[in-house]
C-alpha cells in the first residue's frame, strides 16, 4: 500500500514550507501539484480569484463544502479577520486527517472548524451545533451534483442573508450544470462567471460567484 496522494502532499508541505507561514504552505502545495503529481486543489490560477472575491466580502462567517487537503481552507482563512470563523466540511476521514495537519502547519487552526460528514446531514445542524446565524461567504467545492440541492438547503435552513456570496469551483470542469441553471435563472441570485483554468492545467474551468438577494 504505502502512502496516499494526500499524505505525499502533506510530506511536501512539511519539507518545503515554513511552519506558521500560510503563503509558504500554499506555494509548497502548488509546486508539488504542478511539478510532481496533480491533485484537485482549487490551485493558484483560480486561487487568485478566490482571494480577491474573499477580500471584497471580508466575511465574519464562512462555510466551505469540500476541504480535501485544506489548500483552499488555508487560502481563505489566511485572509480572514481576527475573530472570524471558517467551518469546513469533509466527507472522507483520510482527507480530513491530512487537512487538519496542513491547516495546523499553516497556524490557522484557531480560525477553522473542520467537520466530518455529508453536507446534507450537517447543513441543518449548523445553527444548533456551531451557533451560526448566517454565512457571509460559502465556497462550494464538493460533489458537483450536490451544489444545487445544498444551496436550496442553505436557503431553507435560513443560513443565507441578503448579500451572502456563494463561490462555486469547477462549474465547467468537471462541471455543475444543474447549479449554473439554478443560480443563473433564480431571481434570488445575481450571478457572474470568472473564467480561469482547471488547476495546474491548460483546460478551461471557472468559478461562479452568486450573491443572494434575500
Ligand atoms: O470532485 C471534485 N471535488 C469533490 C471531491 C469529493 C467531495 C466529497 N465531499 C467533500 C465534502 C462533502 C460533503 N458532503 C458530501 C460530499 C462531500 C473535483 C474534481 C476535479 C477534477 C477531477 C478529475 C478531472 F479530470 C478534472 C477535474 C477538480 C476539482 O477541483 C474538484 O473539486
Ligand atoms: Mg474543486
Amino acid at each position: 500500500t504505502g502512502t496516499s496522494r494526500p499524505q505525499r502532499m502533506l510530506k511536501a508541505v512539511q519539507k518545503n514550507a515554513t511552519k506558521g507561514d500560510p503563503q509558504s504552505v500554499i506555494s509548497a502545495i502548488d509546486y508539488y501539484c504542478r511539478h510532481k503529481e496533480w491533485a484537485m486543489n482549487v490551485g493558484d490560477d483560480k486561487g487568485l480569484i478566490l482571494d480577491s472575491v474573499l477580500m471584497e466580502v471580508n466575511p465574519s462567517t464562512v462555510l466551505e463544502l469540500g476541504t480535501y487537503c485544506g489548500y483552499s481552507t488555508v487560502r481563505i482563512a489566511r485572509l480572514m479577520s481576527p475573530g472570524s470563523k471558517l467551518i469546513t466540511v469533509e466527507f472522507n476521514p483520510a482527507f480530513a486527517e491530512v487537512a487538519r495537519q496542513i491547516i495546523a502547519y499553516a497556524g490557522l487552526q484557531d480560525k477553522v472548524t473542520l467537520v466530518e460528514g455529508s453536507s446534507g446531514d450537517l447543513i441543518p445542524k449548523m445553527k444548533e451545533r456551531f451557533g451560526i446565524k448566517y454565512f457571509d461567504f460559502v465556497f462550494l467545492d464538493h460533489w458537483k451534483d450536490s451544489y444545487a440541492p445544498d444551496t436550496k438547503l442553505l436557503e431553507d435552513c435560513g443560513l443565507l442573508k441578503k448579500g451572502t456570496v456563494l463561490l462555486a469551483d469547477n462549474v465547467i470542469c468537471p462541471g455543475a450544470p444543474e447549479y449554473l441553471k439554478y443560480v443563473r435563472n433564480s431571481p434570488r441570485y445575481e450571478s457572474r462567471y470568472y473564467k480561469s483554468n482547471l488547476e495546474y492545467t491548460k483546460a478551461e474551468d471557472g468559478l461562479e460567484k452568486s450573491v443572494f438577494l434575500g
